[in-house]
């Protein structure tokens, strides 16, 4: 459903991503997984048709990106990592406004609109007005505008960011809701999300791809072992431990009650577990326990990613065109539009009381 091949970006001086491939099946929940800076929303822009690549290709639905760029957007659903949303309108409103420019059938939009608030447990809200919501229920309606138009594909930059907890497990469970009929990619920075939410992580590192596996497969890769207590001689065990296939390195560790020794086991290859525990009961050696040690989805990522730039910053001072955090500064020139769907897209405001504003009612119009 979504195919990148060799993409790659520079904002002048800067490679924002090097060479990505990857695909997402139909279906499927990919999380793209990098600290800050790795290039997670470059790569979702290119994707959502709003920024040019320097090269490769990006196919969506078997469009193009970049030379199919409507078909891609009819077909995409886009929450960036803040939600362009017009404060002043409701719910209901904004939806019907953005089905109408998404280009739903009049005689669509209604059950299209229904179904994206029930969607996102939102039917209870749909006559109040977006800045009177909480930013978890504003994340929803940002989903709902999303899926408003029913996209094959969504593709969703930092969702729980911002959120609080509760909210958060919110948002993951609608999330995990839309799979299945829908195809989506997520972008994160924070490791639960990819191992409660997705399918399968890439995970980049300054703009390349470090690994693209299930979250359980790159914990299982990052080496694992055991731990072992044992009743008996505790020479005997060792022995016996270091004759298992599989089983590495053999480290004794303080004995955790009288006469029971503890060992910690790196292992590698097929899982051992059933031989150390049948070796160890045919010596005759009492086996109390057998616990497996897998490593986290932190350590993994700890493993694979770069460490952090010292914080001091560089001597040579970066290039005057370009600046490394995204400011307003920054060279542009070959990027590709903010999309007409929000004209002039409003930071949501706390303070005005215009409360008579809303800027559009649901109406079966056109
Ligand atoms: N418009 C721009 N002009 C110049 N450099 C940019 C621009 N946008 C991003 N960059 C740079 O490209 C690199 C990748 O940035 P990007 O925003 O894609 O990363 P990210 O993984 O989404 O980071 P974050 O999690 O902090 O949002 C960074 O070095 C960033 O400073």
């Amino acid at each position: 459903m979504i195919e990148v091949e060799r993409l790659s970006k520079s904002y002048g001086s800067t490679v924002a991503i090097q060479d990505l491939t990857f695909q997402v099946e139909p279906g499927e929940i990919l999380g793209l997984l990098g600290p800050n800076g790795a290039g997670k929303t470059t790569t979702m822009r290119i994707l959502a048709g709003y920024l040019p690549a320097s090269s490769g290709t990006a196919r969506v639905a078997d469009y193009e990106v970049h030379a199919d760029s409507m078909a891609v957007r009819q077909r995409i659903g886009y929450l960036p990592e803040t939600p362009p949303l017009y404060p002043e309108m409701t719910v209901e409103g904004f939806l019907f406004f953005v089905a109408r420019i998404k280009g739903v059938a009049a005689g669509d939009r209604a059950a299209r609109i229904a179904a994206a608030l029930e969607r996102c447990n939102l039917t209870n809200q749909r006559r109040v007005m977006i800045r009177k919501l909480s930013k978890g229920f504003r994340q929803r309606v940002g989903l709902a505008q999303a899926i408003v138009h029913d996209p094959p594909v969504i593709i969703l930059d930092e969702p729980t960011a911002g959120l609080d907890p509760r909210q958060i497990i919110d948002v993951r469970n609608l999330i995990k809701g839309l799979a299945g009929q829908h195809t989506i990619i997520l972008s994160t920075h924070i490791l639960p999300e990819v191992s409660m939410t997705c399918d399968r992580v890439t995970i980049i590192d300054r703009g390349e791809i470090v690994a693209t596996d299930t979250p359980q497969n790159l914990m299982a890769r990052t080496g694992h072992g055991y731990a072992v207590e044992i009743g008996g001689d505790p020479q005997r065990a060792l022995e016996v431990l270091q004759s298992v296939p599989g089983v590495t390195q053999v480290e004794p560790r303080p004995m955790t009650a009288p006469g029971r020794h503890t060992f910690q086991l790196v292992t590698e290859g097929d899982d051992p577990g059933s031989a150390i525990a049948t070796r160890l009961v045919q010596a005759g050696l009492d086996l109390f326990e057998l616990g497996r040690n897998q490593a986290s989805l932190e350590d993994v990522f700890i493993n694979l990613t770069v460490q952090e730039q010292p914080l001091l910053p560089p001597e040579e001072p970066p290039a005057a065109d370009v600046d490394p955090v995204n400011t307003a500064a920054q060279p542009e020139s070959t990027e590709i539009p903010e999309p007409i769907e929000f004209p002039e897209p409003t930071e949501l405001s706390e303070s005005t009381d215009s409360e008579d504003l809303i800027a559009e009612e649901p109406t079966a119009d056109e």
